[in-house]
């Protein structure tokens, strides 16, 4: 692993890291913020999944959420959205390939080789985070905005007891239903749709659910509203009870100014379930 950057932010170091990746057959950029409680011992970690057109540093320099997160002694992960570099494949549209990796493990050529971000995302970035930070593993937490709210929901679902609370700013909430998930899921995953039901924050919730508290904030003037499907997922947490709550946030938009303004009220919501 190189380090690109180290900077000191609230107290800790927000910090820039390169790694080969086997998993995704390239080398991976990621964030990661460590509070000053780090130089300590272990402290809890709340991953934050991007979306589409992003890499690791949106939200890393847009979404505000160091401030909170070292008042509460958490570290944040911010990950890239896709595997990147000259070898790996890509698409013209902005929603396909390179920056919309859609957190998925690709099966279909000419993306399977490098575009296997769900095992990079649950498996070999845990595992080179934990073995190189003093981060603790037992205090997860997930969120994410748009094709990442997706990523965050339904990475939460499948690993029950592995996120202790999971939150979402305007997820792709039913991509099996949208052409933010439907024109992907057939690029990446074939076009049998029996494939893509794992991939479904929608349909994963009226199966199972979340095993603990989940957040999700959605405002009312996103431009993407229709490809986002919000109503489908309420619906599916109302019928499942799901604890938690999902918001509609009266004129805000898709935009990091959004994120940015509820940013302190997830991290607090996650805070409280890392730290109970
Ligand atoms: N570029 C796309 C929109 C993509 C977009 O809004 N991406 C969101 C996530 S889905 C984002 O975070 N963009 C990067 C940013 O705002 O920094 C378009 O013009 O339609």
């Amino acid at each position: 692993m190189k380090t690109v950057s180290e900077s000191r932010a609230f107290g800790g170091v927000q910090g820039v890291y390169t790694h080969p990746s086997g998993t995704c057959d390239c080398d991976m950029t990621f964030g990661l913020f460590l509070p000053e409680q780090a130089e300590d011992g272990p402290v809890p970690l709340l991953w934050f999944l991007s979306g589409l057109t992003c890499t690791h540093e949106n939200a890393m320099v847009k979404s505000g959420a160091q401030r909170w997160a070292a008042e509460a002694g958490i570290a944040l992960v911010f990950p890239d959205t896709s595997p990147r570099g000259e070898a790996v494949p890509n698409d013209p549209a902005y929603d396909l390939g390179q920056g919309a990796g859609f957190y998925v493990n690709a099966s279909q050529e000419p993306w399977a080789q490098h575009f296997q971000m769900w095992d990079y995302i649950t498996d070999e970035l845990p595992n080179v985070l934990f073995s190189a930070f003093p981060l603790a593993e037992a205090a997860q937490a997930i969120t994410g905005h748009s094709m990442g709210g997706h990523g965050a929901l339904t990475i939460a679902m499948s690993f029950p007891g592995r996120f202790r609370s999971v939150s979402a700013f305007a997820p792709i909430a039913n991509p099996v239903a949208s052409d933010w998930g439907r024109k992907q899921f057939t690029a990446y995953l074939g076009a049998d749709e029996a494939a893509w039901a794992g991939y479904d924050a929608t349909l994963m919730m009226r199966r199972y659910g979340f095993d603990g508290p989940m957040l999700v904030d959605q405002g009312t003037k996103d431009q993407f509203l229709d490809l986002l499907k919000p109503e489908a997922l309420a619906e599916a947490m109302a019928a499942r009870r799901q604890g938690g709550a999902f918001r509609m946030q009266k004129g805000y938009d898709h935009s990091y100014f959004f994120v940015s303004t509820f940013m302190e009220e997830h991290v607090a919501f996650h805070a409280q379930a890392l730290q109970g």
